[in-house]
This record gives structure tokens, C-alpha cells and sequence, in this order.
């Protein structure tokens, strides 16, 4: 990859490489806008095949959280990191140390919290070497664990796609096929018992799968099956790129809502399965959950007050696809086009990110 083509292509901001020896960190902070306030977004840790690979997840990561804060209303930009190793055997206390030290030299450009592979006790190790840092303990008056809260935005934004689908957003009979069972999807699970919805799930990790059995009498299935099973709709919340050439043709449901970001491989991806006539909540609508809840932090955070703006992405799902039918084009457009214009209109009056006081973690405290 020419990174500064890529970076130019997609108007990129800054690329960090961070490495420490002594704790063996290799961390990509990507950075793409921060027009509309402090570029905010998770640090995910996985096995990467390359360091192209890991360079290339960061940077869709951090665009796709542009597009998420812009169109989630939040005044933040988009940044993510990507830690290169394998969660459940190359952490250490002295990586997040170190990482956190790193993000204190950005001085608040950038502020993180979790993802893929990250938990709560490691942001708060980061905490110890700066305040740049959300979804740490609730002790610390935080939000914690912002998991929960992107499930029920998930589950919200489901909703308001099934309206649009099948006439009523009652998900009460429904069958819907989770992809991966992780922190995401096991709450949103919760919530889709809850309503009769039927369940068919499917992991790599065969406990995860279990839980989802017994505690919620979900059907489960082979990864590679999930995306040809009978179901209403297809909830990918693992990975992403699950949206390509080879699944489309497999997918029968009738509406694709899930937490996984950037779960189209490519652009054209959508516009296939809007010619299906399949209802598709963007992925980085649908999954803002999580972001809005630990914005609420530069505020001081409120529990009640993050959770009434999360119910909101069932608003924002019902405004894309209402946008993607007045302008006769898929809902990812539509999404696009609402976060870019809300870009636009700032950046006409302000352009780069100023450190104010607004921005700093100190009203939590
Ligand atoms: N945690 C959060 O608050 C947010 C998460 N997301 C996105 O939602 C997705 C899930 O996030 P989490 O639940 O936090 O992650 P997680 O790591 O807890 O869960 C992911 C699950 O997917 C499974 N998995 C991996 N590859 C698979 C495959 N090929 N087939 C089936 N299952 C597979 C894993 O075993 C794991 O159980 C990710 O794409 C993440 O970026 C987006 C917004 C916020
Ligand atoms: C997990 C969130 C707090 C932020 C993020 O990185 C995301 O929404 O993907």
C-alpha cells in the first residue's frame, strides 16, 4: 500500500505507529477527521496476517467512525487503534501503560475506549497515564463496558428496520441469525428472547455458542451456514467484510441489522442488496451505541440521559431509510450523505480540532 496515496485518497488526518519494546506494543493510531470535535473511537487487539492488514483495518475503522459520530449527531470526529496480538496471550499491564502514554502525547486529538479484544481493565490501565480515555471502571464515574449499550441501539435500530420491512417493528415470532456471540451480541440476544423473537446463532467459539443455547434456546448452526439459513433477518455481529460476493447470493432474509462495523466488503455490496430489496441498517448507524454512551462521559456521564439518546438510532435508522427513499438510492448512501453533510456544514465554519476544556475527562471526576 502508498500510504500517503491512501491517506490522500481518503482524506486522512494522521497515521501513529507505536512501539514499545519492553511490553512488546504495536499499536496503528489512525486518525481521519476531527472536523467536527476530538476523534474519538476503540482500540481493538487482534492477530493480524500482516502489518498491511492491521494498517488497512485502522484506517477503514477510524472513517467509519467519522461517519458513525457524524451521523449519531455526537460533535466528535474519527480515530481507531489497532494493537497487533493475540488478546488472550500477549497482554500485559505495561502495553496499555505504554499505549496509554502515547495517547496523552496526542493531548486529547484522539480519546479511546474498547473494541474487539480490549476490556474495561485495560482502559483502565491507559487511565493511569491519561485522562484521553472512555469506558473505564464505573468507580472512576464512567460509563464502563459500552457493550450493553451498542446491543440495545442494535436491538433499537433492528426495530425501526423491521418496521419498514414487514409493516410492524414487533419482533415477537421473527427469526433472526446472529453472527458470533460475543459482548454485542449475547445482551442483544437477551432482548430478542425477550420480545418471542426465534433465534439461530453461530460462533468459532463453541462456550460462547453454548450460553446462547441454554440461556436462550437459540437453533445453532456452522459458521459458513449462517448466511443461507431461512430467517427474517441476519444480524452479523463478529467481524466485518461478511457482505461480499460470496454470501449475497446465500442471504434470504429480508433485512440485515447487526453490531460488526464495515460489514460491506465494498461499496457495491450494498447497492446488490438494496436491488434485492433487502432493508439494510448501516452498519455504523445501527452499531452507535457504544459511542454515544461513552460521549456522554465529556459531559459528566448519566446513565438515563446516554440510554434516551441511544433509543435514538431507532430515529436514525427510520431517517436513513427515509432519506434512501425520497433520493431513490441504498441506505448506505443515505447515510453517507447525512453524516457528510453535517461534516460539511462544520467545516465551512471551523476547520482542524482545538483542545478546549470541553474536551478533557475532568467534569467525571
Ligand atoms: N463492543 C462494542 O460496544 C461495539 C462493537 N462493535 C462491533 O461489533 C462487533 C462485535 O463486537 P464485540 O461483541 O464487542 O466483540 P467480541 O469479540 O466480544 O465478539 C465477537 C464474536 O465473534 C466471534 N467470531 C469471530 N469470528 C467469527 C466467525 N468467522 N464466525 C462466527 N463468529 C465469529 C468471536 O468468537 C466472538 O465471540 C465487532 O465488529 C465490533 O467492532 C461496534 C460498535 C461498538
Ligand atoms: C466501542 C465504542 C465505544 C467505540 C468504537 O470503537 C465503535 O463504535 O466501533
Amino acid at each position: 500500500m502508498e500510504i500517503f496515496t491512501y491517506l490522500e485518497k481518503y482524506d486522512y488526518e494522521q497515521l501513529l505507529f507505536c512501539q514499545d519494546k519492553q511490553s512488546g506494543l504495536k499499536a496503528i493510531i489512525a486518525i481521519h477527521d476531527t472536523t467536527l470535535g476530538p476523534a474519538l473511537g476503540g482500540t481493538r487487539m487482534w492477530t493480524y496476517e500482516s502489518e498491511e492488514a492491521a494498517i488497512e483495518d485502522a484506517l477503514r475503522l477510524a472513517k467509519g467512525m467519522t461517519y458513525k459520530n457524524a451521523a449519531a449527531g455526537l460533535n466528535l470526529g474519527g480515530g481507531k487503534t489497532v494493537i497487533i496480538g493475540d488478546p488472550k496471550k500477549d497482554k500485559n499491564d505495561e502495553m496499555f501503560r505504554a499505549f496509554g502514554r502515547y495517547i496523552q502525547g496526542l493531548n486529547g486529538r484522539y480519546i479511546t475506549a474498547e473494541d474487539v479484544g480490549t476490556t474495561v481493565a485495560d482502559m483502565d490501565l491507559i487511565h493511569e497515564e491519561t485522562d484521553f480515555v472512555t469506558g473505564i471502571s464505573p468507580a472512576f464515574g464512567s460509563s464502563g463496558n459500552p457493550s450493553p449499550v451498542t446491543a440495545f441501539g442494535v436491538y433499537q435500530g433492528m426495530k425501526a428496520a423491521a418496521k419498514e420491512a414487514f409493516g410492524s417493528d414487533s419482533l415477537e415470532g421473527k427469526t433472526v441469525a446472529v453472527q458470533g456471540v460475543g459482548n454485542v451480541a449475547y445482551t442483544l440476544l437477551k432482548y430478542l428472547h425477550e420480545e418471542g423473537a426465534n433465534l439461530i446463532v453461530t460462533d468459532i467459539n463453541k462456550d460462547a455458542v453454548q450460553r446462547a443455547v441454554e440461556n436462550f434456546g437459540a437453533r445453532v448452526v456452522n459458521t459458513d451456514e449462517i448466511y443461507g439459513v431461512e430467517c427474517d433477518i441476519y444480524a452479523p455481529c463478529a467481524l466485518g467484510a461478511v457482505i461480499n460476493d460470496q454470501t449475497i447470493p446465500q442471504i434470504k432474509a429480508k433485512v440485515i441489522a447487526g453490531s460488526a462495523n464495515n460489514q460491506l466488503k465494498d461499496p457495491r455490496h450494498g447497492d446488490q442488496i438494496h436491488e434485492m430489496g433487502i432493508v439494510y441498517a448501516p452498519d455504523y448507524v445501527i452499531n452507535a451505541g457504544g459511542v454515544i454512551n461513552v460521549a456522554d462521559e465529556l459531559y459528566g456521564y448519566n446513565r438515563e440521559r446516554a440510554m434516551k439518546k441511544v433509543e435514538g438510532v431507532y430515529n436514525t435508522i427510520e431517517k436513513v431509510i427515509e432519506i434512501a427513499k425520497r433520493d431513490g438510492i441504498p441506505t448506505y448512501l443515505a447515510a453517507d450523505r447525512m453524516a457528510e453533510e453535517r461534516i460539511e456544514r462544520m467545516r465551512n465554519s471551523r476547520s482542524q480540532f482545538l483542545q478546549n476544556e470541553k474536551h478533557i475527562l475532568n467534569r467525571r471526576k
